[in-house]
């Protein structure tokens, strides 16, 4: 037989216990099916599991068809960065960026499930309020840890996690580099296309070669995107004011005509003397 709890002794009945409140989702306060609570009514495969906490970190992963599995990690993420543009002129939703960034995987042969979720998610955890823990519980602990390998430490300078990013690019397994050649990529393809505001050709120019820098010890975790990003480094150019400048100032080739008419097709229908648009501009 149980021995009752001490509490309970004497006539006072014990306080019914009581669920500690699931943290409410404080940065915004709205019920969503990402909140821990509500997850399970969301996703079929977690509605027949016991609740989270007596899960303890189990994830319906296997169960789940790929693409119910992938809608339900772009969903989450899309939730996550909700609130959150990214730097360019557009000020584009940052979901765009994570799905690109899985895009590009994808669309080169990457073709491991827990890597394309891992793009997708690469900065929830850097940019938002989502945990580690809660990408454990929700994807499992192989996308987790990708995700955690694509996290920078938050808490120190700009300067430090670019040469955080430098020292610890080599440890990374294949997966993680992959996911970073990826977002590389996408980030300078963006700003190739559009700057974040404010950044002046020489910070363009400093997070290229930077960005080169981390992608040459990943790169033969995928060719295919080592050699888009080689042609990048070796052709993209910013132009301000009317004036052309290397993206990367040491590997990057002279822009030719033709190619200064693909880049940006307004400047074709420019006649000698035109303005294509109020400068600032670039592409
Ligand atoms: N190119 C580009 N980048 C944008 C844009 N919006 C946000 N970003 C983010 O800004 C960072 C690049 O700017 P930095 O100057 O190097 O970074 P910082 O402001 O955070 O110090 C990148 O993240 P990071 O975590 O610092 O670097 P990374 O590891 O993702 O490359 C990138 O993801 C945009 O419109 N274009």
């Amino acid at each position: 037989m149980n021995t009752p709890p001490p509490e309970s002794s004497g006539s006072t009945p014990a306080p019914a216990p009581t669920r500690a409140a699931a943290p409410s989702p404080s940065y915004l306060g709205l019920h969503h099916p990402h909140h821990d609570d509500d997850i399970r009514l969301h996703s079929p495969a977690l509605r027949q599991s016991p609740p989270l906490d007596e899960r303890q970190h189990e994830c319906p992963q296997g169960h789940e068809p790929p693409l119910a599995l992938m809608l339900r990690t772009v969903d989450f993420a899309a939730y996550k960065h909700r609130c959150q543009r990214r730097k360019d002129l557009d000020q584009t939703p940052y979901i765009n960026h994570t799905i690109a960034v899985a895009e590009l995987l994808s669309s080169t042969g990457v073709t491991d499930i827990r890597v394309l979720q891992a793009a997708v998610l690469h900065d929830t955890v850097e940019d938002t309020h989502t945990t580690i823990d809660e990408v454990i519980r929700v994807f499992g602990p192989e996308v987790a840890a990708i995700v955690e390998e694509c996290t920078d430490d938050t808490t120190l300078s700009g300067l430090e996690r670019k040469a955080e990013q430098l020292r610890t690019a080599p440890l990374k397994s294949k997966e993680a580099q992959q996911v970073k050649l990826a977002d590389k990529l996408h980030n300078l393809e963006s700003i190739s296309r559009s700057p974040p505001v404010g950044w002046t050709v020489r910070r363009v120019q400093a997070y290229f070669v930077w960005a080169k820098q981390v992608t040459d010890i990943c790169a033969p975790s995928h060719p295919p995107l080592a050699e888009r990003l080689q042609r990048l480094y070796e052709t993209a150019h910013t132009r301000v004011n009317g004036e052309y400048f290397p993206c990367h100032p040491d590997v990057c080739g002279p822009l030719t005509d033709e190619e200064k008419k693909r880049v940006d097709p307004r400047f074709a229908l420019c006649a000698a003397g035109d303005k294509p648009c109020p400068s600032p501009i670039f592409f």
